[in-house]
């Protein structure tokens, strides 16, 4: 059974040296460690390896590091079932996470943090409860401000990087100020909003009437509001919410973020799909899939501006090519959520998949991440239905990847993959055929990077 492990700073932070010896530490680390090892949020770096691996920015209430080796500590490891391999992935990534001692060591001297490696440890000077209280209180708002919010030249308000922003950042856990259904009639909906809105904090309610409202007058107000800037509560959802800060951000066609409601936490997560270097504008998406001039025209119906992003202002020869990526793969998704074709055609549709994740990343430069997700769960899907556990475990591994990148580990979806990704054979299709029967084992070894995706993907 895996142990807990880690290191206790004693005595905790106090004087003024001690928070500079904290800042040097927290610049040894973040050179040390980057995203998908890490992540960063907005009060803490957070390690895969259990609630309390987590260094906070602010030191003043640090007193332990913990971590447990499991598989899900393993961004990258392919759950193959090979015990020998798994192991050493494992102790790789104990090694890893070992430095994060060795750097407290250099930066507060070996006498100050006192390592540990199962719970029972005598060298441990804090308790569980003490380390759980002591977490609680990293958060402290506005302590790290990783963007402001600025006039932009023609689009209103919007959100710039005040800083380098690493790939897999989480910007922003924003709690709504208030949900809405649609179900609502709309007679009665400007009186409904009206309710709700009394019953916000006065700061909150400012925050609301200030959002920005494309209709005029006669449109009712608060309708106006909410409709200019309420996103849906996840995919399809009746239920739509409005942010203080998420509803500042302006779209673009090839945003740098994506926003996810996280149902674990009731809150709209942002995470960069790119890299975002200080003074970019933080951008979302509001648009389709469409080709460029009816996604414009839907812009400018629903939010009133011409999008000028760089895709839509491309040379018309390179539009051209856009809308045609764009159409293919509608193309092939039809293809690959038809279910016959999948009970009848599994290679088809497996390579289909490929191609369209070859076409998301050319057509979604820094922004595919959560398309290509969901075409990662639909190969998942079409091994697992015919039985191939092998595919099955390393695409549910991708999936995972990208769900951590553009949601965190605190999301259902990321639990979801991981779950997929230790257990395949616990998704519902399993056993509907077995026509590609192989065991989780079956993942080959010792092909290059092209051999394998060849094997993976069943290409010709
Ligand atoms: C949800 S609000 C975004 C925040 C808004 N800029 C503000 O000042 O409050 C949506 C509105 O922002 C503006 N907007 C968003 N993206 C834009 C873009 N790419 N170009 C121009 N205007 C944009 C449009 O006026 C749109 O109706």
């Amino acid at each position: 059974m895996p142990a807990p492990a880690g290191f206790d700073l004693s005595p905790p932070l106090s004087s003024p040296e001690d928070q500079a010896l904290w800042a040097n530490f927290i610049l040894k680390l973040q050179s040390l460690y980057k995203p998908p090892l890490i992540e960063l949020r907005e009060d803490y770096i957070s390690f895969y390896a259990g609630k309390f691996a987590r260094i906070p920015f602010d030191g003043q209430n640090f007193l332990c590091f913990s971590f447990t080796i499991t598989n899900s500590n393993i961004n990258t490891c392919n759950d193959d079932g090979n015990d020998n391999d798994d192991n050493s992935d494992k102790q790789k990534y104990s090694h890893e996470l070992w430095r994060v001692a060795e750097a407290a060591e250099e930066s507060f001297g070996k006498e100050r943090i006192h390592r540990w490696i199962d719970a029972a440890d005598k060298q441990r000077v804090y308790s569980w409860r003490e380390v759980k209280e002591s977490v609680k209180k990293y958060k402290k708002p506005g302590l790290r401000q990783i963007f402001s919010i600025q006039t932009i030249p023609n689009k209103g308000r919007g959100l710039i990087a005040t800083v380098d922003i690493p790939i897999g950042t989480r910007i922003l856990a924003e709690s709504p100020l208030f949900t809405q259904t649609s179900f609502t009639l709309l007679e009665t909906l400007e009186e409904t909003l009206k309710a709700k809105v009394s019953h916000l904090t006065p700061l909150q309610q400012s925050q609301f009437l200030a959002l920005h409202n494309k209709y005029t007058a006669p449109y009712p107000l608060y309708t106006g509001i909410f409709r200019t800037n309420a996103l849906p509560c996840g995919v399809d959802s009746p239920v739509g919410a409005v942010y203080p800060t998420i509803c500042l951000m302006n779209h673009d066609c090839l945003p740098n973020t994506t926003h996810f409601w996280n149902e674990n936490i009731q809150q709209e997560t942002i995470h960069a799909t790119r890299f975002i270097p200080a003074g970019s504008e933080l951008t979302i998406s509001y648009a389709t899939s469409d080709p460029r001039d009816s996604r414009r025209q839907k812009l400018q119906n629903s939010f009133n501006f011409l999008c000028t992003c760089s895709l839509c202002s491309l040379l018309p020869s390179e539009i051209f090519k856009s809308d045609t990526r764009r159409g293919k793969i509608t193309n092939l998704d039809s293809q690959i959520g038809n279910g016959d074709r999948v009970m009848n055609n599994p290679t088809d549709c497996l390579q289909a998949c490929h191609t369209v994740s070859e076409l998301l990343k050319e057509e979604y430069p820094g922004c595919y991440q959560p398309l290509l997700a969901r075409t990662y769960y639909d190969a998942f899907q079409i091994c697992i239905t015919h039985g191939d556990q092998a595919r099955a475990t390393v695409f549910a591994g991708r999936l995972y990847d990208m769900r951590i990148l553009c949601e965190g580990e605190d999301s259902p979806e990321t639990e979801k993959a991981q779950r997929l990704r230790e257990n395949p054979e616990g998704h519902r299709n399993f056993g509907a055929s077995r026509r590609w029967k192989k065991g989780k084992g079956m993942v080959p070894k010792g092909l290059d990077e092209k051999e394998f995706e060849k094997w993976l993907w069943k290409l010709a």
